[in-house]
């Protein structure tokens, strides 16, 4: 019975109210009643966000479904904060402690709770309104001793030992809505500015970055001979080409897909497994305008969120620090400098790790770039080609192209101009392991092609570097990494 109460989801739409004055009236020994039949008989349940709004001199009686994420008991009364994720503000609910006599220790933070009463005037000076409480019952309880994160302390390393429980503490739920938000906000823009959504396939047979960091799919037989697809595949290392395929339905077109790599890894800023907001531009001749894209962008996303998610970014980080860079990527202008430049100025303001020319910028040279612009967004532009995949057009050994670094997400962006060039990029692609699987590719270069460029944002580094939270692991809900990978 409680495994079926629990999967039950506390929406405004969930009609609990019968289920539990049911348990009310049938008292056993696993339910808590309060009194013996709630007297509630025209309530509305209410999210949270919405009793905080009602006015306490209409003395409206409403039900409440959430979380217990504080109890203080008095005399007379138990006071417990009550969460349910649609505000970042708890409400507060009190209740006289002849009510508690039956379960007194269930009142426990985790617990999950649903109460009755009138929201009034609170008496204390902490919070404007109270729920005074005359009906509880607690759903599900959460066993003080067993529950292995703190309440108030826990650290972002604590929580992430506990992937499956650390959405119930405050602050990671914050960084959830933020998360959630700023996804929401992100198709919205790529709407109103006339993108079309594309959902790229997670299953390819084309290694797109020719990195061969590519977790293969095993691909069961479907008859006695054949494989499944009758050729390799894995999981997708980025949406781009089918994106640029996908133009010639629209000029602009985007995924906000997940990407996988295989990448033997440890670092704050990598996972295997993360959703990219890939973007593909068709008749555009420079990498100028793509990076006005990306900047208009991350100052979109930025802004939406320093305007929208206010609450919940001071719970997630409330440094002046963080607010300063925030601050920056919403009102200057991103710097915008060559490879070369780049090697140059690396060199000069530090000695620690040299940067040879050719080599690809670490982040410990993204970290000195970073601190010299004094945290405003940098994009590095026009690298060797060595250092990049064969997509890219190229002049003179140069590939047209652009990293984009932020603050504590490192690389947050990649783009370039595509090779429109059908010969140039044959050659390319015929050098190779796997030539047949891009002829397809090439295919696009030969009917109707133009000259296109895109990008790649990786979501979860964007968010890193504005909060500011350090390990990308933290903002991935479900975090995918080498040995990590248990839920
Ligand atoms: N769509 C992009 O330009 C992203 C690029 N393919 C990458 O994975 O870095």
């Amino acid at each position: 019975m409680w495994h079926s109460m629990k999967s039950m989801c506390f929406g405004r739409q969930t009609s609990l109210v019968p289920f539990v004055r049911r348990l009310a009236t049938n008292a056993s020994e696993e339910s808590c009643p309060q009194t013996l039949s709630s007297s509630f008989s025209s309530s509305s349940k209410l999210a949270i966000r919405d009793a905080l709004q009602l006015d306490p001199k209409n003395r409206k009686r409403v039900a409440i479904n959430g979380w217990i994420h504080r109890k203080a008991t008095h005399k007379l009364s138990t006071f417990v904060h009550i969460f349910d994720g649609s505000s970042t503000t708890q409400l507060q609910v009190v209740i006289p402690n002849q009510l508690l006599e039956r379960c007194p220790s269930k009142l426990n933070f985790g617990s999950s709770i649903y109460c009755e009463g009138v929201i009034q005037e609170s008496r204390g000076t902490q919070q404007p309104i109270e729920l005074n409480c005359d009906f509880f019952d607690i759903i599900g309880d959460c066993e003080p001793l067993n529950f292995p994160l703190g309440i108030q302390s826990t650290t972002w390393g604590e929580m992430r030992q506990f992937l499956h429980l650390r959405p119930r503490i405050a602050r990671y739920a914050s960084l959830m809505r933020i998360r959630s938000e700023l996804f929401h906000f992100v198709h919205k823009l790529m709407k109103e500015n006339d993108y079309m959504h594309v959902l790229t396939p997670i299953i390819s047979a084309t290694d797109c970055e020719g990195a061969g960091e590519t977790f293969s799919i095993k691909s069961p037989l479907c008859n006695d001979q054949q494989s499944y697809f009758n050729t390799k595949v894995h999981l997708t290392v980025s949406g781009q080409l089918h994106l640029e395929a996908a133009l010639g339905a629209s000029t602009k077109v985007y995924t906000l897909s997940p990407a996988f790599r295989a990448e033997n890894s440890q670092s704050n800023r990598r996972v295997c497994e993360f959703p990219m907001l890939e973007v593909e531009l068709a008749f555009i001749n420079s990498i100028d305008s793509l990076m006005d894209e990306v900047e208009y962008l991350c100052k979109s996303v930025a802004t939406y969120l320093a305007k929208e998610c206010k609450k919940e970014l001071k719970k997630v980080n409330d440094s002046n620090f963080q607010y300063k860079i925030l601050n920056k990527i919403i009102n200057m202008k991103f710097i915008r400098i060559t490879y070369d430049e780049a090697v140059e100025l690396i060199n000069k303001i530090q000695k620690n790790e040299e940067m040879k020319y050719g080599d690809d910028m670490g982040s410990y040279h993204e970290k000195v770039l970073m601190e010299y612009f004094d945290f405003i967004p940098v994009f590095v532009t026009h690298f060797p080609v060595s250092l990049k995949p064969f997509y890219m057009k190229q002049v003179n050994g140069k590939a047209l192209c652009f990293d984009l670094i932020c603050n504590t997400g490192g690389e947050v962006c990649g783009g370039s101009l595509r090779e429109d060039d059908y010969s140039l990029l044959k050659e390319r692609i015929e050098e190779m392991e796997n030539p047949e699987s891009f002829k397809w590719y090439l295919d696009l270069r030969q009917f109707g092609s133009t000259p296109h460029g895109g990008f790649g944002v990786g979501f979860d580094r964007l968010i890193q570097s504005l909060t500011g939270v350090v390990n990308i692991k933290d903002v991935i809900t479900f975090p995918r990494w080498p040995h990590h990978c248990n839920l």
